[in-house]
């Protein structure tokens, strides 16, 4: 699979205009690969991490997991053995809306991530919630299989890859 090239979510503005899906919420860098992009997969969890370390164990093709925790900072998500396997199975990053832990490690790993903050405490693993619906963050919606660009200035949506401006 061919991987469409990273744009600026500054230059994806300037190109879509005020109808921009840019997303409010302001993330934390937490990984070692701060520009990011790649086709969206979603989870929608409460305190439980079961399905992210499932499916971070599944292989990425280049895509990007949006974790909808609902904003939840009382428990991490994502540490860095569940990163790790993101890393192993070739995702290009991570984004929680929620918290992560292990950030010393998170920093050195070939992943994007971010999170709003982080909490040492464990999340359950029971396995609840649901994965490939659409979630809300930040004022615009993540639906499965559309596109997503992750930078230092913030995260945009596509409804498909944009090509890079000249
Ligand atoms: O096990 C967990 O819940 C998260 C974690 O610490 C890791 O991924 O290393």
């Amino acid at each position: 699979m061919t991987t469409p090239p990273f744009v600026a979510t500054a230059d994806l503005a300037d190109t879509i205009g005020p109808d921009i899906r840019s997303c409010d919420t302001q993330f934390r860098q937490l990984g070692a690969v701060t520009e990011f992009s790649g086709h969206i997969t979603t989870i929608k969890c409460f305190q439980d991490n079961l399905l992210v370390k499932q499916t971070l164990g599944e292989p990425g093709n280049g895509g990007v997991l949006v974790v909808d925790g609902d904003a939840s900072i009382h428990t991490a998500l994502v540490g860095d053995i569940i990163a790790g396997r993101g890393v192993d199975n070739g995702w290009s990053g991570v984004i929680v809306n929620g918290a992560v832990r292990d950030s010393a490690i998170l920093k050195t790993l070939n992943i994007g991530v971010k999170a709003l903050g982080t909490n040492p405490r464990k999340s359950t693993q029971t396995g609840s919630g649901e994965k490939n619906v659409t979630v809300e963050i930040g004022g615009i919606t993540f639906i499965p299989g559309e596109y997503v660009y992750s930078d230092d200035d913030g995260v945009v949506v596509t409804a498909q890859p944009l090509p890079a401006a000249n």
